[in-house]
């Protein structure tokens, strides 16, 4: 917790720190988060490599920013629901169904936007 008589602007950066902190956490513990990181790596030396238009790259970041984010709200509500709810209820298999349909959908998301972005250079 950030002491109450902290300046603004330390707060600010202190804020910065947690951050980092939480995707380090999450880097660092969740084997998908480093799946992920694998995937973003290559994802950024194919664009490199094919040369991808400003737009182009604006898609993609989209979508691989999309991924990351749904991947690690979807972790968050497991660890809340593991740390509140240990045992099995149909709730929390809802719950943790519906967060995991959500990494789903992005992950479908960008798997079509890099297909229609990367495929034409190569098929052609
Ligand atoms: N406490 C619970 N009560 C009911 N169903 C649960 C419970 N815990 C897990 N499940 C079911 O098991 C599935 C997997 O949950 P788990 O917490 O093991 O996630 P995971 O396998 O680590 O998921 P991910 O692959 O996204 O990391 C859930 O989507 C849910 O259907």
């Amino acid at each position: 917790m950030i002491p109450p008589k902290t300046s603004y602007l330390r707060r600010r950066l202190l804020s910065f720190k947690y951050s980092f902190d939480g995707i380090a956490a999450f880097l660092s513990s969740e084997p998908h988060a480093r799946i992920h990181a694998a995937a973003t790596v290559v994802v950024v030396a194919l664009g490199i490599y094919c040369r991808l238009s400003p737009t182009q790259w604006i898609d993609i970041c989209i979508v691989t920013g999309m991924v990351w984010v749904a991947e690690m709200f979807n972790t968050v509500v497991e660890k809340i629901m593991d740390h509140l709810s240990p045992d099995y209820h149909p709730r929390v298999k809802w719950i943790k169904d519906v967060a995991s349909g959500a990494v789903l959908i992005a992950a479908i998301v960008a798997a079509i936007t890099g297909a229609v972005v990367f495929l034409p250079m190569f098929v052609n």
